[in-house]
C-alpha cells in the first residue's frame, strides 16, 4: 500500500526544542516527509520548556514569522504539545496554519497508509485515545458536565473506544488462533523487530523462501488475503496481497506480514513488524498491538538495528527497541547489526560496542549480536545458524523398516525439521532435529512403524 506516494500534506516548517543541546531535526524532517509534507524550513531552540508555547515566547513568534515568510501551510513540532500550548501556538500563526506534534504526525502517517481492518482500527483507536483527554479538558472548561450528560462528545468517544477495543480483541484472538495452528503444524515463529528503517523488510526478503532478495517484487503470485495468513498448503504462500516493500523512509511497513522460511531444515514463519520510533507516548506503541503480539508470541526475535547510524542515534534506537522487547518478548532476542556494508572494521567494532553496552543494561534474554548486510547477504548464513540455535529444539535417532510407508514418513520428516537419513540394506537410520513438539510426534509415528529401536536423546535448549 503506497497511498503516501500520492499524498500531499502541504509545506511545513519544522520546530524542535531540547533542554540540553541544539536539536537534531533529521528524524522529524524524515517523519514529516513520510507524512507527505514538503519541509520548507526549520526553527530550533535550546532551552527548557516554556509552559505557554513550549518554545520560548520570542522563538514562538520567530516561528510564526518563518511560517509567513515561507508561505507554509503547517508547523510540525518535534515533541508533545500540551492542549494549552497547542492552542496558544496556533493563535500566533497566520490563520489557516495547521499544527502537528510528533505524536499526531505518526498517527497521520499511519492513518494515510494503513490498509487492513486491524491496522485501521488500531490507528483510529490510538487517535481516539489521544484526543479523549484533550476533548475532556475542553469540555470541562466549557462547564458541560460531560461525563454524565447523554450524547456528550466525551461519552461518545468513550463508547467508540470501547467498541474498537472489542473489535480489536476479536482480531487479536483470530491472530492468536492462527499462530497456534501454525505451531501445531510444526512451524517455529520468528519476529523481526526494530527501529523504523533499520532494514527489517529487506531482511525478511533475504530470508524468506518465496523471495528473490535482489528483486523488488515477490516472486510468487499475489493472493487477495491481506491478513498476513500463510496457507496450510505445503507448497505455496497465500498472503502476498501486501507486498513487502522496502523504502528509504520511516514507516514504510505499516502492517505485520508473515512469510515462510526454511532455516537449517526448520520450517519457520517470519513476521515483519511495524517499526518503532523514539519519544512516542507509550500508549501509541501499545496501540499497534499486532506488532507487540507477534513479538510476544515469537519463539525468537530478531532485533534489527541500522549499525551504520552515528553513535548517538544508534544508542537511542537500540534503547527504544530494547525497551519494547523487554516488555513484550518472551523468546530469546538475537541482535542483528544490519547495513554493515557501510562500515569498515573499526566502524563495526564501535557499533558492536554500543549495541552490547545497551543490551548489558537491558532486561532481555539476548544472544550474541550478528553483523549482517541484508542488502548484499553478508553474514546471513551466520544469522540463519544463530536463529536455529535459538529456537527450542530436541533430537531423536531411530531406525525404520525399509518400506513404502517409511519412505513417505521420511519425506514428511524433511518438511518438519532437519532429518539426516542413511539407507542401509536392512533399515533406514534417521537422526532428526526439530521443534520439541514435532520430535514427540516423530517418535510416536516412528514407533507406529514398528521399529523396536528408538533411542531418543533429548537435548532441550
Ligand atoms: N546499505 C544498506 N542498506 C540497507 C540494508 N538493508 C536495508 N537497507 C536500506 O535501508 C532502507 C530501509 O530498509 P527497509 O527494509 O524498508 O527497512 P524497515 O526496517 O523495513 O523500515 P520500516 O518498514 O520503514 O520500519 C532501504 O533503503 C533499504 O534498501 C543493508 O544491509 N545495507
Ligand atoms: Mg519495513
Amino acid at each position: 500500500m503506497n497511498v503516501r506516494d500520492r499524498l500531499e500534506s502541504g509545506r511545513a516548517v519544522v520546530a524542535a526544542r531540547d533542554a540540553d543541546e541544539t536539536p537534531d531535526t533529521t528524524e522529524i524532517r524524515r517523519l514529516a516527509e513520510a507524512a507527505g509534507y514538503e519541509v520548507a524550513g526549520e526553527v530550533t531552540q535550546r532551552r527548557t520548556e516554556d509552559l505557554r508555547y513550549n518554545l520560548g515566547g520570542g522563538k514562538a513568534r520567530e516561528l510564526a514569522d518563518v511560517v509567513a515568510e515561507r508561505d507554509a501551510d503547517a508547523v510540525v513540532f518535534d515533541g508533545e504539545l500540551s492542549p494549552g500550548q497547542y492552542t496558544d501556538l496556533l493563535e500566533l500563526f497566520p490563520s489557516g496554519t495547521t499544527l502537528t506534534d510528533r505524536y499526531r504526525l505518526v498517527l497521520e502517517i499511519f492513518a494515510d497508509g494503513a490498509g487492513s481492518t486491524a491496522a485501521t482500527t488500531q490507528v483510529e483507536l490510538a487517535t481516539l485515545r489521544y484526543e479523549l483527554p484533550r476533548v475532556r479538558r475542553a469540555t470541562e472548561r466549557s462547564l458541560l458536565n460531560a461525563a454524565t450528560e447523554k450524547g456528550s462528545p466525551v461519552l461518545d468517544m468513550e463508547k467508540r473506544i470501547d467498541a474498537m477495543e472489542a473489535k480489536l480483541d476479536e482480531l487479536t484472538d483470530a491472530a492468536a488462533d492462527r499462530r497456534a495452528r501454525r505451531r501445531a503444524e510444526g512451524f517455529d515463529l520468528v519476529a523481526l523487530a526494530g527501529y523504523t528503517n533499520a532494514g527489517k523488510s529487506t531482511l525478511l526478503r533475504r530470508l524468506a523462501d518465496d523471495f528473490d532478495a535482489e528483486s523488488s517484487a515477490p516472486s510468487a503470485p499475489s493472493g487477495d488475503d491481506s491478513s498476513g495468513e500463510v496457507s496450510g498448503d505445503e507448497n505455496r504462500t497465500d498472503d502476498l496481497a501486501e507486498s513487502v516493500t522496502v523504502e528509504d523512509r520511516p514507516f514504510e511497513t505499516l502492517e505485520t506480514t508473515t512469510r515462510r522460511a526454511t532455516l537449517g531444515g526448520r520450517r519457520v514463519l517470519l513476521t515483519d513488524t511495524v517499526g518503532l520510533v523514539a519519544d512516542l507516548p507509550h500508549d501509541l506503541v501499545r496501540s499497534f498491538s499486532a506488532t507487540l503480539d507477534e513479538i510476544g508470541a515469537a519463539d525468537a526475535v530478531l532485533a534489527v538495528v541500522d549499525a551504520g547510524a552515528d553513535e548517538e542515534r544508534l544508542r537511542r534506537r537500540v534503547e527504544t527497541t530494547v525497551e519494547v522487547l523487554a516488555a513484550d518478548a518472551t523468546g530469546p532476542v538475537i541482535p542483528v547489526m544490519n547495513k554493515v556494508d557501510r562500515l569498515d572494521a573499526a566502524g563495526r567494532e564501535a557499533a558492536l560496542e554500543i549495541v552490547s553496552d545497551v543490551l548489558a543494561e537491558a532486561d532481555v534474554e539476548t544472544r550474541e549480536p550478528v553483523a549482517i548486510s541484508a542488502l548484499d547477504g553478508t553474514g546471513t548464513d551466520d544469522l540463519r545458524e544463530s536463529v536455529v540455535g535459538a529456537l527450542p529444539g530436541s533430537t531423536a535417532t531411530f531406525e525404520l523398516p525399509p518400506s513404502g510407508e517409511s519412505q513417505a514418513f521420511v519425506s514428511w520428516l524433511h518438511e518438519r525439521g532437519d532429518a539426516d537419513v542413511t539407507y542401509g540394506p536392512e533399515s533406514i537410520e534417521v537422526a532428526f532435529a526439530g521443534k520439541p513438539s514435532v520430535v514427540d510426534e516423530v517418535e510416536r509415528r516412528a514407533a507406529d512403524l514398528r521399529t523396536d529401536d528408538i533411542r531418543p536423546d533429548s537435548t532441550e535448549e
